[in-house]
């Protein structure tokens, strides 16, 4: 119960009520007596909860008391897993998290990742669906392939939160010739909500299969939403030039990666036939109700975390700067996690090191006609472990920045 109060109080610390709780607590704290500081202690807890809760069950709609989740982590000993149990260590809604691992069962975290010693002290479980169910929500930040099975068994009695490929793209051909693996059940692909939350909020509010987005496409669709939307540019004619560090391959040694071939290296991979290239055209098709074609091109940086995508773009007409200025700000003014430079400034990636935070700069060349979009992200968080969660605030009524309120680690 203690617990919970101190929970509740850090999430809306920030609110006048739980400003003018703290000082009534503290005030109550300082009094001499130390029995009767215990009671009045309690008592004006017990108030907070009480109107803790009343708050969330207006937030929650549903009447249902202020939740705290049981997670559910599988694949947790890779980089989106043990990114997943940084954001949620703080989480003010998260009260438990269960580890699990295909194969390291019985092992503790501390034994993959020796740095969360003596703060995650969870065992790492088998992947039981039965038990999956048990927990609130369940994040699959696994391989292609894994949740297309496992999502099946589990979704009727908890809501999943996918990290991989498996379930974004509607068309099960389409994700078979690009992944070269067996497509999910169609009936998954349809229920499937694609988590872009700036622009798919409604649906995230709804849904309990959720699709997250890859880590390239999340910074080349918030960098070309605005523009795309508003009938500005013609994404056939985009360019998309993409640069990620490892740890976008995750955890497992690769000849690609390691390393002796990453130093003092930059590399192309994947041209003309990257699996988020579909993903992309899926989302920009629907934006355009046209069909869209897109030259995307990823590259590998030696560096650990980090994409930075920069798009050229032709302009349907003549857009000066200042209109495309103007489409951004009106499009992301409001969004927490989207931030706009200024005009002649361009995000780097450090500038969102370690944090959910999209960054863009975007300018028009009025001699050529084109803009040119930079979009920034941490691919292990915006790209993956922090949009999930993101996700997660949506889905269950949750302030949409809980767990995710950090400052980019610089330098
Ligand atoms: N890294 C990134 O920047 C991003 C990654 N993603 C996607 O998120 C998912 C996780 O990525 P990431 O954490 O980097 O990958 P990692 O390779 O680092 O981790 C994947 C984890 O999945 C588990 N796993 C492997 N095989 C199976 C299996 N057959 N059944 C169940 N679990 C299995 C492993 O843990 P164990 O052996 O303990 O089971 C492994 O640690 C992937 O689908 C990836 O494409 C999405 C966006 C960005
Ligand atoms: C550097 C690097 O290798 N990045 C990965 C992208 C990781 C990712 O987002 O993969 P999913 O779409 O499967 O979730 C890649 O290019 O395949």
């Amino acid at each position: 119960m203690q617990i919970n109060v101190y929970k509740c109080m850090r999430t809306y610390r920030n609110t006048k009520l739980g400003g003018f709780v703290h000082i009534l607590l503290n005030k109550g704290v300082n009094r001499k007596n130390k029995g009767k500081q215990k009671k009045y202690k309690n008592t004006v807890a017990l108030i907070y909860i009480h109107t803790y809760n009343k708050h969330q069950q207006k937030m929650y709609k549903d009447k249902t008391r202020c939740k705290f989740m049981k997670i559910a982590i599988v694949g947790a000993t890779g980089y989106g897993g043990i990114e997943l149990i940084r954001l949620l260590h703080n989480h003010p809604n998260v009260e438990k998290i269960t580890v699990f691992s295909s194969s390291q069962e019985g092992k503790t975290m501390a034994e993959s990742y020796p740095h969360v010693q003596d703060i995650v002290d969870e065992t790492l479980e088998d992947i039981n669906p039965e038990y999956l169910q048990q927990h609130d929500a369940v994040f699959l930040s696994t391989p292609p392939g894994v949740s297309a099975e496992l999502t099946g068994q589990i979704a009727e009695k908890t809501k999943v939160i996918d990290l991989s490929g498996d379930l974004r793209l509607k068309s099960g051909s389409i994700y078979e010739k690009w992944y070269g693996r067996k497509a999910a059940d169609a009936s998954l692909l349809d229920k499937a909500v694609y988590g872009l939350t700036e622009w798919n909020r409604e649906a995230v509010e709804s849904t309990t299969i959720l699709s997250n987005p890859g880590c390239y496409p999340t910074a080349v669709l918030l960098g070309l939403a605005p523009l795309t939307q508003a009938g500005a540019i013609d994404a056939n004619n985009v360019i998309i030039d993409a640069k990620s560090g490892t740890t976008g391959a995750g955890r497992s040694l690769s000849a690609i990666t390691h390393f002796s071939e990453m130093n003092d290296n930059f590399k192309v991979y994947k041209v003309n036939e990257h699996k988020h290239t579909p993903e992309i055209e899926q989302e920009l098709s629907r934006w355009m109700q046209a069909d869209a074609a897109v030259t995307f091109t990823p590259h590998l940086v030696p560096m650990t975390r980090g994409i930075m995508a920069t798009m050229y773009a032709p302009l349907e007409k003549n857009w000066t700067e200042n209109d495309v200025k103007k489409l951004y700000q009106n499009a992301y003014h409001d969004q927490a996690f989207v931030r706009l430079r200024n005009s002649g400034t361009y995000p780097c990636t450090k500038e969102v090191y370690g944090t959910n935070y999209c960054d863009i700069g975007i300018t028009v060349d009025e001699r050529t006609n084109r803009a040119t979009i930079v979009s920034v992200i941490d691919n292990l968080v915006k790209g993956a472990s922090g949009q999930a969660i993101q996700n997660m605030n949506v889905m269950f009524g949750f302030d949409e920045t809980a767990g995710l309120n950090i400052v980019p680690v610089y330098p």
